[in-house]
């Protein structure tokens, strides 16, 4: 047998084998108690060295940031590395109960068939063991798991550390084992897989880690124990209470048992003996109570039974800390919203300490029987629409009767809806199946149509509840509801959070459209700042009004000042705002809610009150439209029209219905694999809309009739398509040319001469300055050359 030995330790006399003792107290199964290996371990831990004949690593540059992160960290709640190893520990489990559903053999016997975590402190070493009967790891896990290969959420966890310093997010980013290092200055992780031998890995978190094959600790059997050798500030971790308390906090729905090797202090009957019984000083533990000792004097004459005394004893034993009952067994009328808030904290691994902003808990009968639990996370994790089209990522556990399966099954929820998280525990689908069976099982599709129509509920009421959402008639129902203060505001904020997930949801789902489209929210010209929904926008349309305007821009304060929305401010009706880049895709899926058309005010088709003179002025200006279409034949100029959007602005270019608007050809331009050919094909026909009772169009009007060729007639007509074009928010295919006109029409104004020219640079300085440049130059060959030539004087 290796004998094992640390670095320092290497010239020490060889150790004996360890050889098991009797264990203290009752230990049915569990953590090695042999008294012998815990004190060779001790001796070789004290020294906190790494063991030599270890294989050494060094951490992948990111861990060993975050690690450094971790030790030299402020923060004060340390208490999250508990929550973070026993969730690890339950995954584990999860994993191992998974395998044996098609493989009983996994399991082994006796206690490795016992699914469960185990706590232990050993009080004189200062050393806190978890141990997991888990799947374990093999030595090639260990190395990679725990410290070669960042995770993806390494360095946006580091990163987020610089700004904010909150450790706790810490389990959302997939590093959460280090957190060990809050408390612990050197870690050992044994561990023991089905297909390896144990092995043990170790490190003081100074840039390296080792792993050795284990062969002096008691064998795990399978699974994981690791231990924590606690900082010097960190003693209160050895303290029972604090941990029993600690892990009813953080760990109370973890679906398997948590035992702690818990002390107990217990009254035993003994014999007693002569001379200690009359020892009034005995200040031992094993002291007798007074009632004890009136006991004794009352039985007293009672000679022939034999003498007894009552002493304390401390014996240990696992003490159970959770009840595995799983939360969504319950009844929703049975469970507190505290313990929906708890549950989902641990489900999402989100302790920022905020309630969700909603949730449902319900269980869906008939053909496809199961309880789901939803919730909508109060914020947007940190990359909820990165790689949204390539990533698998869904938050929802999937657990058939009770056995979790898998939380990588993107068959439950379209991925618009992948920001809410949850649970589905089905009793229909098999257990005994490998996960790709069950990923095409026929029930899957039932259940992702019901979750979808939980949800979208779900949110609708979200939005009911919210005071700041109702109209004025509904407004008195939901004030005398209560709880009215901490639901104000609510939907404003899940929109925040993920609007955009709903406008995907109604680019993606066409079943759901109309449902989802109720769920809009923007703000409108009417709105106030506030934001509106498509049903407060309906009821608040004027009477002939045929359908729903809105137009899209960057910015709310750009839209504003948009020539398109002119006259129809000016007669009152409601615009709907969209400026986030996805509106011009969501506005090609939405062309109608509830038989009510939308209308880009910035394209063709925009039908307001008819102006009685309209033929009239169609009349009067046919000679300048049909002139100026002529002009800009070559400008991808369809037509000239008499506009009926426009108030104060001359004219407007405005885009056919099925071509890209301007936003759209500005947001199609700055992506970077986009098709310059697509481009060019999507751009659509434009159509100049004149305003004819503007003064310049008038005046226009008036100089092509009297002269159609009249040179400066045309310069000033190119000059106000230009500008039509800039100000609807197109750019300009040659900004020089516009700029060269708007000189000339400068020029015109300040009553400069055309042909005045700019003046010619003097030449005769110029000269000077050249021959003076000339003239220094000169001068320092003069001085480089004395200079060689003292050079050559002295050789
Ligand atoms: N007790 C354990 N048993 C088996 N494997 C484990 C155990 N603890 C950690 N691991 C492995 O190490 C990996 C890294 O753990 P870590 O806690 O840093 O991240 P995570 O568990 O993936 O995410 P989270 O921090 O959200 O729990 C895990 O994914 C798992 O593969």
């Amino acid at each position: 047998r290796k004998i094992h030995a640390n670095a320092e330790a290497d010239s020490d006399v060889p150790l004996d084998p360890p050889k098991v003792e009797e264990k203290i107290g009752a230990v049915p199964h569990g953590l090695s108690t042999d008294s012998e290996v815990v004190k060779r371990e001790a001796e070789s831990m004290s020294r906190k060295t790494l063991r030599a004949s270890a294989q050494k690593f060094e951490f992948q540059a990111e861990v060993s940031r975050l690690m450094d992160i971790i030790i030299n960290s402020l923060y004060s709640n340390k208490d999250i590395f508990l929550r973070e190893l026993i969730s690890n520990a339950s995954d584990a489990l999860d994993k191992i109960r998974f395998l044996s559903l098609t493989d009983k053999e996994v399991l082994g016997e006796g206690d490795n068939t016992k699914l469960e975590i185990q706590i232990k402190l050993d009080k004189e070493n200062k050393i806190l063991s978890i141990r997991d009967r888990g799947v374990g790891m093999t030595k090639e896990d260990l190395i990679k798991n725990l410290g070669t290969i960042a995770r993806s959420g390494t360095s946006a966890f580091v990163e987020k550390m610089q700004t904010s310093g909150d450790l706790n997010l810490i389990g959302q980013f997939g590093v959460g084992f280090y957190s060990v290092y809050l408390v612990a200055d050197y870690v050992e992780v044994i561990s023991k897989h089905n297909d390896d031998k144990q092995h043990v890995w170790e490190s003081k978190a100074d840039g390296a880690f080792a792993i050795s094959e284990d062969e002096w600790n008691e064998p795990l059997g399978r699974g994981t124990e690791i231990r924590l050798h606690l900082r010097d500030e960190a003693q209160e971790y050895l303290d029972e209470y604090k941990l029993k308390e600690l892990v009813k906090k953080y760990s109370e729905f973890i679906n398997f048992p948590i035992h702690l090797w818990a002390s107990k202090e217990v009254d035993e009957e003994v014999p007693a003996d002569e001379d200690e019984s009359n020892d009034d000083d005995d200040d031992t533990a094993e002291s007798k109570s007074s009632e004890e000792e009136e006991e004794e004097e009352d039985k007293g004459e009672d000679e022939k039974k034999p003498k007894t005394k009552t002493i304390k004893k401390t014996t240990y034993e696992w003490e159970l800390l959770n009840d595995v009952k799983a939360i969504w067994l319950r009844s929703p009328k049975e469970v507190t919203d505290e313990e929906y808030t708890k549950f989902y904290h641990s489900l999402a691994k989100d302790f920022a300490d905020e309630k969700p902003l909603s949730w449902s808990h319900f269980n869906a009968e008939g053909d496809v029987e199961f309880k789901a639990l939803l919730f909508v996370p109060p914020k947007a994790p940190h990359d909820l629409y990165e790689s949204y089209y390539n990533s698998n990522k869904s938050n929802l556990k999937l657990f058939v009767r009770r056995v979790f399966i898998s939380d990588e099954f993107d068959e439950l929820l379209p991925k618009y809806l992948n920001f809410l998280k949850g649970l589905v525990d089905s009793d229909t689908l098999p257990l005994n199946v490998s996960r790709e069976m069950l990923q095409h099982h026929s029930s899957l599709k039932t259940i992702k149509k019901k979750l979808i129509r939980k949800a979208l509920d779900m949110i609708r009421k979200l939005a009911e509840e919210d005071p700041d959402e109702s109209n004025d008639k509904s407004k008195k129902d939901v004030e005398e509801s209560g709880d009215n203060n901490e639901k104000k505001g609510q939907y404003a904020k899940f929109w925040n959070e993920f609007g955009k997930s709903i406008k995907l949801g109604i680019i993606e789902d066409a079943t759901n459209r109309n449902r989802l489209a109720k769920l809009l929210r923007f703000e409108t010209t009417k709105s106030d700042g506030k934001l509106t929904s498509l049903d407060q926008y309906i009821s608040r349309m004027k009477s002939g009004q045929k359908d729903i305007f809105y137009i899209t821009g960057t910015s709310k304060e750009q839209l504003e000042k948009s020539p398109f929305l002119e006259r129809l401010t000016k007669k009152n009706y409601e615009v709907i705002f969209f400026t986030d880049p996805v509106d011009e895709y969501l506005m090609q899926y939405l062309t109608e809610y509830e038989d009510t058309k939308f209308q880009n005010v910035s394209k063709e088709g925009l039908k307001i009150e008819k102006d009685s003179k309209d033929k009239e002025l169609k009349e009067s200006f046919k000679e300048l439209t049909k002139w100026w279409k002529g002009a800009l034949a070559s400008h991808n100029v369809d037509d000239v029209k008499i506009s009926n959007r426009l108030a104060d602005s001359p004219c407007v270019v405005v885009t056919s219905k099925y071509g890209w608007t301007s936003n759209m050809e500005r947001i199609m331009q700055s992506q970077t694999l986009s098709d310059a050919n697509k481009q060019a094909y999507m751009r659509g026909k434009r159509v100049l809309e004149i305003n004819p009772r503007h003064p310049i169009i008038k005046e226009l009007r008036d100089r092509v009739v009297k002269d159609s060729e009249d040179e400066s007639v045309k310069q000033t007509a190119q000059l106000i398509y230009q500008t039509a074009l800039m100000e609807s928010g197109f750019m300009l295919s040659d900004p020089q040319d516009f700029a060269s006109r708007i000189y000339s029409s400068v020029k015109n104004s300040l009553k400069i001469s055309p042909d005045a020219t700019v003046e010619e640079e003097d030449d005769m300085e110029e000269a000077e300055t050249v021959s003076s440049a000339e003239e220094t130059e000169s001068t320092t060959k003069t001085e480089e050359a004395l200079v060689d030539d003292d050079v050559n004087d002295e050789l």
